[in-house]
């Protein structure tokens, strides 16, 4: 009975990966409509309904799959996700909706949704308007942590957090207390004005969006959220990387701006107190004889601490290197990553650091594509560098454990249901990418 049950399994699977790869739109619905868990099944050489429609560039079909939940990152024998195919095959449209519209080496955390219009910042009397304006968005953050809402709409039934939007009224109290930090983070992105439009007609300005950063706790603004559960996630490293690609880009730039207001309250140069300016962009001190007012002061702004992160290939080419630290789960390795050193270059730290934490020394530096990392402000340089020596001695105060691993071993770790040796960090993170990256430099599809 069992058998006759997988053996019907498995038919329709087949059928549903035939239809993708047609573009049978009704065939694919009909399947979905009848056995929803098969959605994200795969054939051979791991290729998912998602992969094969978007291997022939049926948008439809892409649609409706993305619209039933399916996992879109998930990846083939080949480890490319189905928009490494479309990509592959020249099908823009469908790369599109795969929801990556430009170039590669889009990460998690960087997309841009808001235009930041920074000229703006200085603009009181526009700040003010927009502060009250009844479209204006507020993310509210209560120590570091998003005030967010949960709904079960993921397969498997894992919570999918959202960002609770405010308008004025709800954090007007909040806004007249003087702790309270607020950050004018940009306006909505729009279409330019269609050619139909009235030339008289002023332009109306997008909504703009403001983080509001406490200290306190905010439970008062929890209730309220109708059906769904609203919460401040307390582990921010985890919770933060299962929200949606947009809002985790507008996370990344408020958190990182309320955590330096939160660790720099007083004037780093004479200790004294500070003012907010340029729109949550600036503290200023208040101490009129203080060097800080004269000439260019870093102090005064925001902080950025660029990290190297680097994927150190083998001179043979076929294995690369990868670190754990202990506080890693039990067989997670990911790659080797340091803090840049003032008056040091990205390739002299990807050297330096490779050397200290592996004792293995690294010729040619690549720049891949880089990652804003907002715990709290680090922007993680990803590059791949090409070792000239192979031997290992690792720093045991950093790393635990460093060891080469062949390009099979790392494409197995990639791959669901494969015979594992290690496991790599999530997808949400560079290093992730950069792992993939290079498997991608010749995977043939
Ligand atoms: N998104 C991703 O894929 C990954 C992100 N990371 C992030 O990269 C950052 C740096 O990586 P690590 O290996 O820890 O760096 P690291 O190898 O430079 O060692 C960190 C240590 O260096 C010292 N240090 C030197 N300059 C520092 C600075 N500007 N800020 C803080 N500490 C400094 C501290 O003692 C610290 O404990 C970490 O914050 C980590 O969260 C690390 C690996 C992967
Ligand atoms: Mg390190
Ligand atoms: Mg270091
Ligand atoms: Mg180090
Ligand atoms: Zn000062």
């Amino acid at each position: 009975m069992a058998d006759l049950q997988l053996s019907a399994d498995e038919e329709m699977v087949e059928r549903l990966l035939d239809a993708a790869a047609r573009g049978d739109l009704g065939q694919v619905s009909s399947v979905l409509s009848r056995a929803p868990s098969l959605i994200d099944r795969t054939g051979s050489r791991g290729w998912t309904a998602l992969m094969f429609g978007a291997r022939n560039g049926h948008y439809d079909v892409v649609k409706e799959l993305l619209d039933r939940g399916c996992d879109r990152f998930s990846v083939n024998a080949s480890s490319q996700t189905a928009y490494d195919i479309s990509k592959f095959w020249g099908h823009g449209h469908v790369c599109r909706l795969l929801g990556r519209t430009d170039a590669p080496g889009e990460n998690y955390f960087g997309r841009e949704t808001l235009d930041r219009l920074s000229a703006r910042r200085t603009d009181q009397a526009w700040l003010e308007a927009r502060r009250t304006a009844a479209d204006t968005v507020y993310l509210l953050f209560s120590k570091l942590s998003p005030m967010v809402s949960t709904s079960c709409r993921r397969q498997g039934g894992q919570p999918e957090l959202r960002l609770c939007r405010l308008g004025h009224d709800a954090v007007k109290p909040l806004l007249q207390k003087p702790s309270t930090v607020l950050v004018f983070l940009g306006v909505e992105r729009t279409d330019p004005p269609s050619p139909s439009c009235q030339a008289d007609e002023a332009p109306r300005d997008p909504p703009a969006w403001f983080a509001v950063g406490t200290e306190e706790d905010a439970d008062e603004f929890l209730a309220g959220g109708g059906e769904e559960k609203r919460l401040f996630p307390r582990s921010s490293h985890r919770d933060l990387l299962t929200l949606s690609e947009d809002e985790a880009g507008v996370v990344a730039q408020a958190r990182s701006v309320l955590a330096w207001h939160n660790r720099y309250s007083f004037c780093s140069t004479c200790g004294g107190g500070t003012r907010l300016e340029d729109g949550g962009y600036k503290r200023s001190c208040l101490n009129a004889e203080c060097p800080s007012l004269r000439g260019v002061h870093n102090t005064c702004y925001p902080r950025v601490d660029p990290v190297v992160i680097m994927l150190v290939i083998h001179p043979d080419g076929q294995q690369c290197l990868l670190g754990r630290k202990k506080m890693f789960p039990a067989g997670m390795f990911s790659c080797l990553a340091g803090f840049v050193e003032p008056g040091e270059t990205l390739e002299e730290a990807v050297r330096r650091e490779t050397q200290e934490e592996s004792g293995v020394k690294v010729g040619r530096v690549q720049y891949v594509s880089c990652q804003p990392w907002p715990m709290p402000s680090s922007l993680m340089i990803g590059c791949l560098a090409v070792a000239v020596t192979t031997d290992i001695r690792v720093d045991e105060n950093e790393i635990e454990e460093a060891r080469w691993f062949s390009r099979q071993q790392v494409m197995d770790s990639l791959l669901d249901g494969a015979q594992r040796v290690l496991t790599v960090p999530p997808r949400q993170t560079i290093a992730h990418q950069l792992i993939k990256h290079w498997i991608g430099m010749n995977a043939n599809l």
